[in-house]
Parts: C-alpha cells; sequence; structure tokens
C-alpha cells in the first residue's frame, strides 16, 4: 500500500471500486483474461456438443437400421442407415485426431441433412417420415450458430415444403402401422436427447462461467465484483435488521513491493497464493476472505463486532508474523477495520476502513486499526 495523503484517500475511494494500491490487473486485463477464459469454455461446450450429435447419430443409425433390416426387411433404406453410422463415426475419429471443430461441424450437419432429406425422398411420404426434419433445427443451430443455422434450416423446410406438396398430387400413401410409430418414437426420443444433453451443458457452462467471473485468477479467492456484491447483501441485510453486527477489513501486506524487488514478480506471484490459503484456512466459515487488488485483501463478516474483529485480525497478524507464506523473507500485514452502518453507505464504510490501514501503515506496520469512530 502506498501511504497516500487522506485528501487523496477520500477522492479515491469515492466509489466503491476505488482502491488506493496500485492494481497489478488493469480492467481492460482482467476483462481479456475474462473473455478467453469465455472463448475456451464456449469452445469445450462445442465440442462435448458436437461427440453428443455424433454419438447420438451413430446409436440411431445403428437402431434404425436393424428395425429396417429385422423387422420390415428394407434393406436398401438399413444399408443408407448403416452408411450414416459409419460416416458419423469417421467424422468422431477425424475430430478426435485433428480437432478440427469447424470443419466436423460442418461435416456433421450435411451428413444429417442428407440423410434426413433422402430418407424422407426413399419413405415417399410414408409413416410420418417427413417428421424427422425436425432433428434438423437443433442440430445445425447447436453447431454452426444461430445465422447458419437459420438459412440451413429454412432450406431444408423449404424442401421438405416442396416434397409434400408434390406428393400431395401423386395417390395417398398408408401412413398408419408399426413404421410410423416408430418413427414417431424415434425422432421424439432423439429430440429429448438432443435437447436434455443441451441444457445439461448449456447450464453447467453458465454455472461455471459465473463462477469464473467471481474468482480472482491469482489467488482463487472471491474477486473484487464478488466482494461488491457481497458487500451490497450484508449492508442490505445490516439495514433490515436481518443481523445486527457487520464488519469490513482491509488488510494489506507490508513491503510487499521488497518481495518483488528482490526476488521477482513470480515469487510474488507466489507469495500471494500462499498467503491466500492462510488467510481463507484461517477465516473458514466465519466470514469472507477476498482479493481486493493487488496485495490488499478484504474480510466480510456478518453478526461480528469490532471488538470481536480486532481479535481475529490480532490473531492473524500474529499467525502470518510467525509462519511466514514466503520462505525468503518474514511477512507481516496491516489491518483496518470499519462497521457496516445501516445508516452509512459502504463506500462510508470503506473510506474508514482504508483510513484505519492508513494509520495503521503510520504507525509502524504489523498492526490492527479501527476507525475512529468505531473506537
Ligand atoms: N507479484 C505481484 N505483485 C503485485 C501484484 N499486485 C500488486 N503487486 C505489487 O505490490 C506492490 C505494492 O507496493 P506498494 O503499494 O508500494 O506497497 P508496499 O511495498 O506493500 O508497501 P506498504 O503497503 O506501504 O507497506 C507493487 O510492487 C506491486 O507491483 C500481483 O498480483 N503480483
Amino acid at each position: 500500500m502506498k501511504l497516500i495523503p487522506c485528501q487523496a484517500c477520500v477522492a479515491m475511494r469515492n466509489n466503491v471500486g476505488g482502491s488506493v494500491s496500485r492494481p497489478i490487473l488493469t480492467p481492460t486485463k482482467r476483462n481479456s483474461l475474462l473473455l478467453t477464459a469465455t472463448t475456451h469454455q464456449s469452445i469445450r461446450h462445442q465440442a462435448q456438443l458436437l461427440k453428443a450429435v455424433l454419438k447420438i447419430v451413430v446409436l440411431f443409425s445403428l437402431l434404425i437400421g436393424s428395425l429396417n433390416v429385422f423387422v420390415f426387411a428394407a434393406f436398401m433404406v438399413a444399408t443408407f442407415n448403416f452408411l450414416t453410422a459409419f460416416f458419423a463415426s469417421a467424422i468422431l475419429f477425424f475430430y478426435n485426431r485433428s480437432a478440427n471443430l469447424r470443419l466436423a461441424s460442418w461435416l456433421t450437419c450435411l451428413a444429417v441433412i442428407f440423410n434426413v432429406a433422402v430418407f424422407i425422398h426413399l419413405a415417399d411420404g410414408r409413416n410420418y417420415s417427413i417428421l424427422w426434419v425436425m432433428i434438423i433445427p437443433p442440430i445445425v443451430f447447436f453447431l454452426l450458430g444461430k445465422q447458419i443455422g437459420a438459412w440451413l434450416t429454412a432450406g431444408v423446410f423449404a424442401y421438405s415444403i416442396a416434397l409434400m406438396a408434390y406428393q400431395l398430387q401423386q395417390p395417398r400413401q398408408e401412413t398408419q402401422g408399426l413404421g410410423a410409430l416408430l418413427n414417431i418414437i424415434e425422432v421424439c426420443t432423439a429430440l429429448w436427447f438432443l435437447f436434455r444433453f443441451y441444457e445439461g451443458s448449456r447450464q453447467a457452462a453458465y454455472r461455471e462461467l459465473e463462477s469464473l467471473s467471481a474468482t480472482d485468477k491469482l489467488t482463487g479467492l472471491a474477486n473484487r465484483s464478488k466482494l461488491d456484491n457481497l458487500l451490497l447483501d450484508v449492508h442490505q441485510k445490516r439495514r433490515d435488521a436481518e443481523i445486527s453486527s457487520a464488519t469490513v477489513v482491509i488488510c494489506d501486506i507490508d513491503h510487499f513491493k521488497r518481495i518483488n524487488d528482490e526476488f521477482g514478480h513470480l515469487e510474488g506471484d507466489r507469495v500471494l497464493q500462499a498467503l491466500a490459503r492462510q488467510l481463507k484456512a484461517e477465516v473458514g466459515d466465519q466470514g469472507v476472505v477476498g482479493r481486493w487488488g493487488g496485495e490488499e485483501f478484504m474480510f466480510i463478516f456478518s453478526e461480528r463486532d469490532v471488538a470481536s474483529t480486532v481479535q481475529f485480525c490480532e490473531h492473524l497478524r500474529t499467525t502470518i508474523q510467525n509462519h511466514s507464506p514466503s520462505s525468503k523473507r518474514a511477512l507481516t500485514l496491516s489491518f483496518g477495520i470499519a462497521q457496516l452502518h445501516p445508516q452509512h453507505s459502504i463506500e462510508h464504510a470503506l473510506l474508514c476502513a482504508d483510513r484505519a490501514l492508513y494509520r495503521a501503515k503510520q504507525d509502524g506496520r504489523n498492526c490492527v486499526r479501527c476507525a475512529e469512530r468505531d473506537v
């Protein structure tokens, strides 16, 4: 922490997002990290979908092919089904070898579209075969996205409507029977599998992103945006009198710059990670600890008054002093504590905690100070 005169400190603390320390990750850098993570995540999600679609195609083609051989003696359609299973397996193999997601997705969509188009053509309007076009939209939208999905789906639907219109000119075919029943069951089951898998993986991807956006990448602790939300929550609870006390602590490593200067930035990072583990273990489920920025950490406690927060910080201070997270240099911490008052804003509590921390630094560091109004 830089020893900044209080006026400057006030100016910098005008909003909740302000910080006295120079943050190592600028907002742009943090956003780009999140963006990279999002991109990796979305590629993984897409790859899982591709594999699931291909496995469903293989499974269904084999099943339907067997039915066509043993129940309907429709050998031509069955051969076509087995060829489809073979192509889908080949695409899966190709994707596992090349990891070319785009090409594998296109091949899969084209194979499915071709397969459905030929099948409804061969079935000649019988047995509700037209229902099979229903599996095209989920597959092409999932694998190729909104725009291409919309065009391909429109094309397939146009083809089906034209085929139906043509078939209406012909004498009507019998559509009731075991074949019709099986077609309905198979299409519904395929759609059930596709949507169920899609929704499951979408929710998992969403949860992963949510936790990613709330976690500090270096230390794995709650990040600043998560801390901001927690502060809002606790403050609201205090205002609604759901809890009787709440405190916030800003804790800063003393002379951290020296570790970076003497042992390098990587060692500095390792120390931050080791300290984060210690802080998390110490706070347990008594409160929340997060990385406020740079070498500053924040604790938020509900149902804990100033006196017991001081006690906790004193314990933490001596623990870190005696068991330094750095093997290369003894480390000490300075603490600033403030209450979260229902009548005052969160910004005010942060300003008070920051001023208390400033006094701790001025008083020689390695000590705990409370906001003056809370003493
Ligand atoms: N390695 C590493 N260093 C960081 C990170 N974030 C902030 N720092 C460093 O933390 C140091 C903070 O320095 P100062 O604000 O001068 O504070 P200090 O040296 O800890 O001294 P006092 O707070 O006054 O006791 C700077 O050298 C930053 O580069 C990080 O994520 N990794």
